[in-house]
């Protein structure tokens, strides 16, 4: 056997930063993290979709130079992963969104931070090279554009607009736990407004496709959309001028009961033009698993629980590590399916079943 840094403690999987993480967090906050809405049968069934798909690796194809390399919106990633947004990361570790960012800049891949960042978001951009801003469109219209214009200015390179929460998941955890409100001195610091006054995340039930004409008319910046699991909304998202999508169920906390993100990726990934933007979060916990999204059809997958497991386990190294353990074993997954890029990950190396008929090969 190889020798291998195995040491007694050693964090060797997501799993094992996300056990860490449970004995540090205060269990409510852990619940917060862990959640998910109703009986949280989306949530487990995002981990259970990325399960059941079985690779069928290729061999002897000269493996022995590989690049995870890949380019987002113009923006080179080090390897198809990047940070879904995720609220309060002050919660997870006094260090923060900060800490995240730099964890993400050491990485070389591209943080998504939350209106709901718990630092402002021109301090988050100040540790990390183009991350993009989430965004619920808000019904004061005013308010969501000062945002924009922020993020403009702090250098942002994409707006990502949820569009899957019309209304707030209820999460039972949270309701038994009575957690409604962040602790002491932590806020959502995007919320505050120029009179210092904050304000309440609004979940619009009132937005339709004429929001998202409104947005792109108001700004140049790259607009995805997240939530997207139907491929009609695919295509209307296209229509729309939409620069790319994430197909996401917010790891099940909103809908539960909504289709595992594997398996919506695949009906997405037909309707939308080739080189589309096309990113899937929800239950990525291996690297496998990312050599899976790929060949369903995503460009990059996305993590959320796994960075906030990292923050909480051990601040920015901790981050920083939930990315190496998956950059690693992305590296080795590729090669053991005969890719030497992420591009040369597609369909062929899917199961049979899980591929389109292909004239008679499968
Ligand atoms: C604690 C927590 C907070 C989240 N906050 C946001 C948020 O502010 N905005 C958003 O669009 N999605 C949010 N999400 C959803 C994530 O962006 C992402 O879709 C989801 O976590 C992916 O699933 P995974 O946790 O299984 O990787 C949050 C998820 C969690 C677990
Ligand atoms: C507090 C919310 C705005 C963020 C969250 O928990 C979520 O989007 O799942």
């Amino acid at each position: 056997m190889p020798a291998t840094d195995v040491l007694p403690g050693k964090r060797l999987s997501l799993a094992d930063v996300e056990r860490e993480a449970a004995t540090v967090l205060d269990p409510v906050h852990a619940d917060f993290f862990a959640g998910a809405a109703g009986d949280e049968s989306t949530a487990r069934a995002n981990l259970a979709a990325f399960e059941r798909i079985r690779l069928r690796p290729r061999v002897l194809r000269d493996v022995s130079a590989r690049s995870l390399a890949t380019s987002l919106l113009g923006r080179p990633n080090s390897m198809p992963v990047l940070l879904s947004p995720t609220a309060f990361h002050r919660l997870a570790h006094p260090a923060g969104e900060p800490a995240t960012a730099r964890a993400a800049e050491a990485a070389g891949v591209t943080m998504v931070v939350s209106m709901a960042a718990t630092t402002r978001l021109e301090e988050v951009a100040a540790h990390t090279t183009r991350p993009w801003l989430q965004l619920y469109l808000q019904p004061d219209q005013d308010f969501t554009r000062h945002l924009v214009r922020r993020a403009g200015r702090a250098g942002y390179g994409a707006l990502v607009v949820t569009v899957d929460s019309p209304v707030f998941g209820r999460r039972e955890r949270d309701h038994r736990n009575g957690f409604h409100d962040l602790p002491g001195g932590l806020r959502c610091e995007n919320l505050v407004d120029d009179a210092g006054v904050l304000r309440d995340i609004v979940m619009d039930a009132g937005l339709t496709w004429d929001a998202v004409a409104r947005l792109r008319e108001t700004t140049d910046l790259p607009i995805l959309l997240k939530g997207v699991l139907h491929p009609d909304d695919a295509r209307l998202a296209v229509e729309h001028g939409v620069d790319g999508l994430f197909v996401s169920n917010h790891g099940g906390r909103q809908l539960d009961g909504a289709i595992a993100t594997a398996d919506a990726l695949p009906g997405v990934a037909a309707v939308v033009p080739q080189g589309f933007p096309l990113i899937v979060d929800g239950g990525v916990r291996r690297g496998i698993d990312v050599v899976r999204a790929l060949a369903l059809g995503a460009t990059a997958v996305g993590i959320g629980r796994p960075v906030l497991w990292g923050l909480a386990a051990a601040g920015q190294d901790g981050v920083r590590e939930v990315l190496e353990l998956l950059r690693t074993e992305l590296d080795e997954a590729m090669a053991l399916c005969g890719a030497r890029s992420p591009g040369e990950l597609g369909p062929d190396v899917l199961a049979p079943h899980l591929s389109a008929p292909t004239g008679g090969t499968a």
